[in-house]
């Protein structure tokens, strides 16, 4: 479960004003669901998802992952506790010089597992995306779809609890956008991952999330349920959000 209690960030314009991307706010988000999270663009949403794995701290507030709070611990806690959480990226984020296979092995290394584990866990992830055959290939050999299953792939290796994904749709077709969402619900439903999701796009929410969270200038306006591929938001932007879709 993630418990998100009153974070708030601002950064800092160049002309040195503060400007707040995420007002305070809190969520639950419970264990194995798909979560959404939307709204237009500059609403913070990105800011949001990298507040829940601290990539960026919040200035306020706790970020709570199967009740352990994350802005409690050391560098090396963070560490050890981000193992439990994968990030997917809009553009996927490859080590072009790496094959596909020791892409998806990188967090195991770093996480200092053996070899032969590793092996072991690279095989079972690329089977789970279904890119085996392409385990030696280079990144650059892949088509985006195909890419970013070696993302989600990576994301899955460590075993993790919760996987982040940033809009990992928005640089594909709307085919391989389908078979790429196809591939985080079978792992969401497999493995009762946590999905937390950035997407412009109403069309991912009603496909596969089970509620989204709705942001307007840093603002949380309302979280809406997702049943049969609806939702009926209350609020104005997230009516609008609805409409244009
Ligand atoms: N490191 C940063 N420094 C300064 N401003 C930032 C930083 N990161 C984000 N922002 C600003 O915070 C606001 C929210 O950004 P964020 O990327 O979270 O929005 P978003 O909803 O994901 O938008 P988009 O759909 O365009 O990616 C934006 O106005 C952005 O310019």
């Amino acid at each position: 479960m993630i418990v998100l209690d009153q974070v708030s960030k601002r950064f800092q314009r160049r002309d040195k004003s503060w400007f707040d991307a995420v007002h305070p706010l809190s969520l639950t988000i419970e264990q194995g669901e798909i979560f959404g999270l939307m709204g237009y663009s500059g609403a913070g949403k990105s800011t949001l998802l990298r507040l829940i794995n601290l990539l960026e701290r919040p200035d306020n507030g706790r970020v709570l992952i199967d009740e352990h709070d994350l802005t409690a611990l050391s560098a090396s806690g963070l560490r050890q506790a981000r193992q439990n959480i994968g990030m997917v990226f809009q553009q996927f984020n490859l080590l072009s010089n790496r094959s596909i296979a020791d892409n998806i092995a990188f967090p195991l290394e770093i996480a200092g597992w053996s070899k032969a584990d590793i092996d072991v866990r690279v095989q079972e992830c690329l089977n789970i995306v279904g890119l085996s055959e392409h385990s030696d290939k280079y990144p650059s050999q892949l088509s985006g779809g195909q890419k970013q299953r070696v993302g989600i792939a990576r994301a899955l290796a460590p075993r993790p609890h919760v996987i982040l994904a940033d809009e990992p749709t928005s640089a594909l077709d709307p085919i391989t956008t389908r078979s790429v969402l196809e591939c985080l619900q079978d792992i969401n439903q497999r493995f009762n991952v946590t999905i937390v999701i950035v997407t412009h796009e109403m069309s991912v929410i009603r496909r596969i999330c089970n509620r989204v969270a709705l942001l307007d200038n840093g603002h949380l306006v309302e979280v809406v349920n997702v049943e049969n591929n609806q939702l009926y938001p209350q609020s104005p932007v997230g009516q609008e959000l609805v409409r244009e879709d």
